[in-house]
């Protein structure tokens, strides 16, 4: 039977707790799924990802109790179907500021006559080579479709983007926002957190779950206070650089580990 865990931890309204993944690297996400997140990121728009290392990563997280969420690069309906086709059950669409995209990427996650993915995971490990038995009819109703709002337009165009039926959270980036307020690398500016804020209470009191991502363990707290759910609290590349940074420096070596600020 086809369940995307995620998808039904989502429903619980349970805070989950996350962790990004840019070593795009299989040995480096079965590490990061025993760490005791709820889920991970495979981060294909940031990381050096391809088809074939998500696929690797998918397959190192199999036996994982974290969950996967695949971030592609962009939304475009070719790499939806593909991604869905090696086995992403949750996808998180970067760069979504109007309606009308959220709906295009409803009806790309979809099966016809609901919507436009191709036919084919049959042959392909979504249905674990058809050994699902309920895989066609199951996909549409498992699927979780993330998309980021992450500019001045996305959060203008919020209240029509949640309204789309099939759009399962909506995640709010900062550091993208940031930039598109002319706070480039300031995610911490006033104006950058009042918008933040004011989305995250938006998206929940509209009934969906909300998501985020930052390093700070205090605004990650202060999400956690205004509603978000899904909060990523870290990133696998500047745990592993600050720790050999660290390392160094107690030796003397280095410059020391202290992190640029704004991601
Ligand atoms: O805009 C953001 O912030 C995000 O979407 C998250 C960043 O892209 C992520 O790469 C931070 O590592």
């Amino acid at each position: 039977m086809l369940k995307n865990p995620f998808k039904a931890a989502l429903a619980s309204r349970k805070p989950l707790i996350g962790l990004w993944l840019n070593m795009a690297d299989a040995y480096a996400a079965s590490m990061a799924g025993q760490a005791g997140f709820d889920w991970l990121v495979i981060d294909g728009e940031h990381g050096p990802n391809d088809l074939r290392s998500v696929l690797h990563q998918l397959q190192a997280l199999e036996s994982s109790p974290s969950f996967p969420v695949v971030r592609l690069p962009v939304g475009e309906k070719w790499m939806i179907k593909q991604f869905l086709d090696i086995g992403a059950q949750t996808l998180l669409i970067p760069m979504v500021d109007t309606r009308e995209q959220a709906e295009a990427l409803v009806r790309a996650v979809r099966y016809p006559p609901y919507g436009e993915r191709g036919m084919g995971a049959a042959v392909a490990r979504a249905s674990r080579f058809n050994t699902i038995d309920d895989y066609a009819q199951a996909a549409d109703r498992e699927v979780c479709l993330l998309v980021q709002a992450e500019t001045r337009q996305a959060l203008e165009n919020l209240d029509a983007i949640l309204s789309v039926d099939g759009v399962d959270g909506v995640f709010i980036g900062p550091a993208d926002l940031a930039a598109d307020m002319g706070f480039a690398g300031q995610l911490d500016a006033e104006p950058v957190q009042q918008a933040i804020e004011a989305a995250l209470v938006k998206i929940t009191a509209a009934g969906k779950p909300a998501g985020i991502l930052t390093f700070d363990e205090n605004l990650n707290k202060r999400y956690l206070s205004l509603g978000a759910q899904f909060v990523a609290v870290g990133g696998d590349v500047t745990e592993f650089v600050t720790a050999l940074r660290r390392l160094a420096s107690r030796y003397g070596r280095g410059v020391g580990a202290e992190n640029g600020k704004g991601y």
